[in-house]
């Protein structure tokens, strides 16, 4: 599986922001606004472009836009601070929505929202997931984008752990994947670690 840490000074103080406990929730959801549109600019930098001709206030030239604009795919409630600023970075991207929450004991995700276009055959999706703790939630994610047909999925997560980068490898997925940070692994409560706590209580409180 193809895999691309971004590693930018800019991107690593943001990172640090989200990890520092004493930043509240409007911090938190800021940094985080912030670093996704780093990740978001630098996953989409090998995107295929078409030209169009273009007048300018002095002459014609030749303009270039996505040939083809993605599906942002939020995985809720974490990814939520992630769509916005993915979605004004590439303002055509349709939106669909998978909500998740992992059960505290099996750590298994559970599913309760899943609003997803039927056909995604050759629409390139991007699945906006601040965290890749053991790989569940994210291979549960693309399943389903996977039987809908898509071939082409980048997911953008904020820090991976090791163990879920070898279950996204494994899954035989088509996809490739962007982060901050590959941490150093998960504790006893499948927390990454270092990591930043919980992605989703951080930016909204407690469920
Ligand atoms: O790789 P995994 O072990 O599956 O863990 C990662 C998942 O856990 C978090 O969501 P959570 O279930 O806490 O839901 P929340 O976003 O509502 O807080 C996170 O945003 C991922 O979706
Ligand atoms: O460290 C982790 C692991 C799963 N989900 C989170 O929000 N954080
Ligand atoms: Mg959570």
């Amino acid at each position: 599986m193809d895999s691309l840490v971004v590693d930018h000074p800019l991107a690593a103080a943001l990172l640090t922001t989200l990890r520092d406990e004493r930043s509240d929730n409007a911090a938190f959801r800021y940094a985080l606004r912030r670093l996704t549109q780093m990740l978001v600019y630098e996953a989409i930098r090998d995107a295929p472009v078409e030209q169009f001709e273009v007048r300018t206030p002095v002459a014609t030239t030749i303009g270039v836009r996505l040939r083809q604009p993605p599906l942002l795919v939020p995985v809720l409630r974490a990814g939520l601070g992630m769509v916005e600023q993915a979605h004004a970075l590439i303002p055509q991207a349709r939106v669909g929505f998978v909500g998740l929450a992992r059960d505290e004991k099996t750590f298994e995700p559970v599913p309760y929202l899943e609003s997803l276009p039927d056909d995604l055959s050759g629409l390139p999706v991007y699945v906006l997931d601040p965290m890749l703790a053991t790989g569940g939630s994210m291979v549960h994610t693309i399943d389903l984008l996977v039987a809908r047909g898509a071939t082409d999925v980048t997911a953008v997560c904020v820090v991976a752990a090791p163990e879920g980068v070898t279950a996204l490898s494994e899954s035989g997925h088509p996809v490739r994947l962007v982060t901050a940070s590959i941490d150093d692994g998960l504790n006893e409560d499948k927390y990454i670690v270092p990591g930043l706590g919980d992605a989703g209580d951080r930016q909204f409180g407690p469920r």
